[in-house]
């Protein structure tokens, strides 16, 4: 499978109030965590940040940082830069802030790639009538079709993949538990919800 993950790490953590990609969660920090959670499953890893020299200490020595261009556009246009740069068929798009990604369950997704028709630009989980893009997959050849969705002044991944081709990953209870990221304080204390 032709596959590269590509890892947002260029957030401004309003919300956490202090940068979430170090925060420790039992101990390592959540970047840390979801990056080597993304060299279990994909040969090639790079990192979208304004802020390499800050990351490149806590993550696999094999991630690749991407210096981000434009950055603070939010992580639809990170996606853009990321696809721009990477020539795989496929990227793994992942936040920062899943601190229970399970490599097992991405690798039983990623087998099932092979299978979706050309046509189909995104695989993403969907629950409770959202679409989770920021642990999904994305074709290559959904750049043209997403840099004219932000073109017209697009940020929104919701309204992005309203009117994309989308194949929807079901969410089972354990997938539900993985997707879960962390946004605020209060969520980093209630880290015994599951
Ligand atoms: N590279 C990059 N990553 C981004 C950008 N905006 C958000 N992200 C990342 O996208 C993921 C999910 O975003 P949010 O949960 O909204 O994180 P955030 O924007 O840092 O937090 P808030 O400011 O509270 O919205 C996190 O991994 C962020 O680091 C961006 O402009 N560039
Ligand atoms: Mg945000």
């Amino acid at each position: 499978m032709d596959i590269s993950a590509l890892i947002l790490a260029g957030g401004r953590s309003t919300r956490m109030g202090e940068d979430k990609a170090l925060i420790p969660w039992d101990g390592i920090p959540l970047l840390t965590r979801v990056s080597q959670v993304a060299t279990q499953c994909c040969e090639q890893v790079y990192i979208l940040t304004p802020w390499a020299e800050k990351y490149q200490k806590i993550v696999p020595e094999k991630c690749q940082f991407i210096t981000e261009t434009h950055p603070g556009q939010g992580p639809l246009l990170g996606l853009a830069e990321g696809l721009e740069k990477i020539s795989s068929e496929w990227v793994l798009l992942l936040g920062c802030d899943l601190p229970l990604l399970q490599s097992k369950i991405l690798q039983n997704w990623m087998e099932n790639l092979t299978q979706i028709p050309d046509e189909i630009l995104a695989v993403v989980p969907h629950q409770q009538a959202r679409w989770e893009p920021l642990c999904a997959f994305y074709r290559r050849s959904a750049l043209p079709n997403l840099q004219e969705f932000i073109q017209q002044g697009g940020n929104s991944f919701q309204k992005w993949l309203a009117q994309t081709k989308v194949a929807t990953i079901p969410v089972s209870q354990a997938c539900q538990e993985m997707l879960w990221n962390c946004n605020t304080p209060i969520d980093l204390e209630k880290n015994t919800k599951f």
